[in-house]
């Protein structure tokens, strides 16, 4: 099912009005116990084919509503409509499980009986062995030793007496979330263990085929010994077909469990992959901007490509060294089994390897590292060479920056020759190492034999032996660099997975509906770094709803930083800032937002159509109010002069070619979209022309009264409508009243040379 549903429409209305209905996405689900809400909000909100189809496309899809209802889930249809897979109408108990981890509850398996599924572990979802589902709601008052239950394929709850048929109960538990990870457990484990444990039950399966592959590997020169010492020893064909019938069976078992493992691997490869990917990138969504601000996009998208490593690290062929080498002692005990003393070898040669590793590993992993951070240093030159590459040339900079990308280029060179050298450092030690060790068993082997010790079979045997023993810890050796490396990027991935995302900060959430959109700063204070000046000290401002206000004042006065505090995007550090009665910093960044309408200072359009951009402030929205928004910011005719008119795809490229005007009438359009009682402009004005400008002041005017509108702007003919204005100065308040003595503070600015 697409998410792109669109809602019943509201009362159609040209112009942005206070009295429109609260958007149906930003509706409480279950009101307060009014079940019968439910059913009306989501069919009020989801397209005629999505869940009603939904819930009789399958018996799981039915148990959704029944489910979260019983759990108590009391949130907005928005959440529900985003938690819902996208690209599939049809749920399967995975897709349910998915949902509700998603919306905050995690389930656990436990086979049983129907009947025997306890009261206390109500409500919860029983399947049986025909994969037949219920949702066990809570066991009935009235009548003793009766349950009350939803029957999935009847669609219908029903009160009654369970039976003992067999199944899995699925147990819910609410999982305080930041996205599935229990927060309790953030602390006390670190998140890639987390992850890696999730693979517990894989890996024993890896370490048990590996187990079978090591046998395997052991038994052919075992083979191999026999056909010596009983076939050419005994000058005695008889068994031999015997032998090669039993290792060709050995050899295809070894083809098969390795084409499993590697299977197996794969898997585990995807899984990782797309779990590391989508936290990481979910993580990064959800940290408050201050954080991410800190660091250049480029800097971020290196630091998200070296997450790649770790994945390649743990599921390629180092993988397969990493799980050959508790076999290792299996293998040099079975060396001692048929050698003897030979098996001091593998022993020495692993001590000496350590003594070696120790000595020179660090040196080698240093240049590793180096060559990692060398690459992250072009890659962060070059994402920023190719995103400012109109600047560069604007500048007939081109020569210079060809020479810094030269240097970089170099420096990358080098490290990675070092790294080189390194590697064929290690490479040939632990080559000599082999062949030393191989020579000194042959040595031993020859002797023993001679002295009828070993037979000529064992001898062989070990030989080939000891290459299996000393060739994992020669590739363990040659993968320690890039082990560090991966080391190193693990951290990073634990450190960015413990940053407090939003919705952490707030102890409860706070549900948000009715609000008037009464905004109250008292004496604010906000700095971008304990070691940056203030940039806003002691800053008061009260807008009540209907009310404009005007935010002026020069450049880096502190105009974005004040509207970015009452969007929630900063927390400030000093002095208050509410919401209606509701304290900002209480609020779930998420509700706040959607309370808010923020056009910031440079609009931003993603790849998609003209309906998905302004959607995307509401997900729900209908045709006919994307009609009216459009309308509304007075870009309606120019979308319905596209051929594609709402369907025309833009983003990218196509973006260049569109009028500031018209991209900054598609950012309005978003945040009108939703319903929000309080609408917040970054200069608005800025990328405008005349006509544009006209058009806005008749869009300010038509809010008027109607909603709260704060605008950041220099404009006199914006400033004039407002209400109120505030005069900001190196983030203090130079002035606050009246709109009109506001200009004369402004004036006076620019005659003192400001
Ligand atoms: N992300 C940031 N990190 C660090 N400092 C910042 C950041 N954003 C703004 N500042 C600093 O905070 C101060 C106020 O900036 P702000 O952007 O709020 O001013 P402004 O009045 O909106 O300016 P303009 O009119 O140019 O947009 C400036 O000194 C600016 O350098």
């Amino acid at each position: 099912m697409s998410t792109d549903v669109v809602k019943e429409q509201p009362n159609a209305d040209d112009q942005l009005s206070a009295d429109e209905p609260v958007s149906v996405a930003d509706q409480k689900i279950f009101e307060d116990d009014q079940n019968d809400a439910l059913s009306e909000v989501l069919t009020a909100a989801l397209r005629a084919d999505s869940l009603d189809d939904l819930q009789s496309g399958s018996p799981y899809s039915a148990c959704l509503l029944p489910l979260l209802r019983s759990l108590g889930w009391n949130h907005y249809a928005r959440e529900l409509i985003e938690a819902l897979p996208h690209f599939s109408d049809y749920l399967e108990l995975v897709d349910l499980r998915n949902i509700l981890v998603r919306l905050g509850y995690e389930s656990m398996p436990r086979k049983t009986r129907l009947n025997q599924v306890s009261n206390e572990l109500y409500p919860c979802l029983f399947v049986d062995e025909d994969d037949k589902p219920l949702v066990l709601l809570s066991a009935d008052e009235e009548h003793e030793g009766q349950v009350r239950y939803f029957d999935a394929l009847q669609g219908e709850e029903l009160v009654g007496h369970l039976d003992n048929r067999k199944g899995c109960a699925y147990l819910f538990t609410h999982i305080n979330t930041t996205h599935g990870q229990t927060v309790s457990t953030k602390s006390s484990a670190e998140w890639f263990d987390q992850l890696l444990g999730r693979f517990r039950n894989l890996f024993g399966w890896l370490l048990g085929m590996t187990f079978l592959i090591n046998l395997i590997t052991m038994s052919v020169p075992l083979f191999i010994m026999m056909v010596y010492d009983k076939v050419i020893g005994a000058e005695s064909v008889d068994a031999l077909p015997t032998m090669v019938a039993g290792i060709i069976l050995l050899l295809i078992s070894d083809i098969v469990l390795r084409y499993f493992r590697g299977r197996l691997m794969g898997n585990m490869a995807g899984r990782m992959d797309y779990l590391i990917g989508v936290e990481t990138f979910r993580q990064i969504l959800s940290l408050p901007p201050i954080l991410t601000e800190r660091s250049t996009m480029a800097a971020q998208l290196a630091r998200l490509k070296q997450f790649d490593s770790v994945r390649d690290f743990f599921t390629g062929p180092n993988a397969s060294t990493l799980l050959d080498l508790p076999f290792i002692p299996l293998m040099i005990a079975l060396i001692a089994f048929i050698a003897g003393w030979a098996a001091i070898v593998p022993v020495v040669m692993l001590l000496l390897f350590m003594v070696f590793g120790l000595m020179w590993l660090p040196v080698s992993a240093g240049r590793v590292l180096r060559t990692g951070q060398a690459r992250n240093d072009k890659q962060k030159m070059l994402i920023q060479s190719l995103a400012g590459r109109s600047e560069i040339k604007g500048a007939a900079a081109e020569q210079s920056w060809l020479g810094r990308f030269r240097e970089y280029s170099a420096e990358s060179s080098t490290a990675n020759y070092k790294a080189a050298v390194a590697s064929s450092v290690i490479n040939a030690v632990s080559q000599a190492g082999v062949a030393i060790g191989s020579l000194a068993v042959l040595v031993i082997g020859v002797y023993s034999v001679m002295a009828g010790d070993m037979t000529v079979g064992a001898l062989i045997a070990t030989m080939v032996l000891i290459g299996k023993v000393l060739s994992p810890i020669q590739q363990t050796f040659l993968s320690f660099g890039r082990f560090k490396q991966v080391m190193a990027a693990v951290k990073q991935l634990n450190q960015l997975m413990k940053l407090d995302v939003e919705k952490n900060s707030r102890a409860s959430s706070v549900m948000l509906s009715g609000l008037k959109g009464r905004i109250g700063i008292d004496r604010i204070s906000f700095r971008y770094s304990p070691n940056s000046d203030p940039a806003l000290t002691g800053v008061s401002l009260v807008a009540e709803p209907g009310e404009m206000v005007v935010i002026t004042g020069d450049t880096g006065s502190g105009k974005s930083t004040l509207v970015k505090l009452i969007a929630g995007m900063y927390k400030p550090q000093a002095g208050s800032l509410t919401l209606d009665e509701h304290d900002i910093r209480q609020l779930n960044a998420k509700d706040l937002r959607r309370a808010i309408a923020y056009v910031p200072q440079n609009a931003q359009l993603f790849h998609g159509t003209i309906a998905q951009n302004i959607r995307m402030n509401d997900v729900l929205a209908t045709d006919e109010d994307l009609r009216r928004v459009a309308e509304a910011v007075g870009i309606l005719d120019d979308i319905l002069a596209l051929p594609q008119g709402f369907e025309t795809s833009i983003g990218d490229e196509r973006t260049r070619r569109l009028t500031p005007g018209f991209v900054h009438g598609i950012s309005m359009a978003r945040a009108f979209v939703c319903s929000a009682p309080v609408v917040i402009l970054d200069e608005p004005g800025a990328s405008l022309d005349r006509e544009g400008d006209m058009k806005l002041v008749s869009q300010l005017r038509a809010l008027k009264g109607k909603k709260t509108v704060l605008v950041v702007t220099h404009r006199p003919s914006h400033i004039r409508l407002a209400d109120k204005a505030i005069v900001l100065d190196k983030g203090l308040t130079k002035f606050a009243g009246e709109p009109e003595q506001a200009l004369q503070v402004l004036v006076g600015g620019l005659r003192e040379g400001k």
